[in-house]
């Protein structure tokens, strides 16, 4: 079955409502530029309230590496998610201590792709161009070169994600503009709508 992650938690009645839903993930965006930006304390208590069972996935975008691990750290997340142009090294060190998704637009799909198949620790997320913007990939051109494995994020909710899910059968999908009523604040009926249509598709 797809995994599903749900993006931009801000708040411990958000976490508690996905997690309720059957989120698998929980995504606690750390990145200063993002309208969806959580304290790590914030992210920590709404870790707590939902328990062990949806992982707690910190998200970071161009950040060193010693601010990525403090903050982990601080957040109590059990994963990492890397967006970015960073290099591999940076991703490799993180996988030191967490499990990562490691975040590529289609266009950097020829380069890096090759480089994360079958490294432990490491899964793709195939995502839009300007994360958390909304706007979905073109799926049907994605096809031949999705890695297999991967998640897939970039638009989707409620409407599109069975369709996305038969296009390209992601280990998993994520998203965050399409499940909120305002940025960084979750609309309920959306989140369930968007983990029960993945969930049967
Ligand atoms: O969502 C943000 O504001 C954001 C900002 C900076 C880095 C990452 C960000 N989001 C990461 C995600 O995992 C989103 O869920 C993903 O980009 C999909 O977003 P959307 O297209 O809005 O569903």
């Amino acid at each position: 079955m797809t995994r599903v992650k749900v993006c931009g938690i801000t708040s411990v009645n958000d976490a508690v409502l996905s997690a309720e839903a059957g989120a698998d993930a929980l995504g606690f965006i750390f990145a200063p530029v993002s309208r969806r930006l959580v304290s790590p304390a914030v992210a920590r208590q709404a870790g707590l309230s939902v328990g062990p069972g949806p992982a707690r996935v910190g998200v970071f975008m161009n950040q060193a590496l010693d601010e990525v691990l403090r903050t982990a750290e601080a957040a109590r997340v059990s994963a990492v998610q890397v967006h970015g142009p960073v290099s591999s090294l940076y991703v490799q060190a993180i996988s030191g201590y967490y499990p990562v998704l490691r975040v590529l637009r289609p266009a950097d799909l020829a380069a890096e792709a090759d480089v994360w198949t079958d490294v432990p620790g490491v899964t793709l997320m195939l995502d839009a161009p300007e994360p958390g913007g909304g706007i979905p990939l073109d799926w049907a051109a994605l096809k031949a070169a999705f890695p297999s494995g991967a998640w897939l994020a970039g638009g989707l909710g409620p409407a599109n994600v069975a369709e996305a899910i038969r296009h390209l059968r992601p280990a998993g999908v994520d998203a965050v503009s399409r499940l909120e009523a305002q940025a960084g604040v979750k609309d309920p009926a959306a989140v369930q709508a968007f983990i029960r249509a993945a969930k049967t598709a």
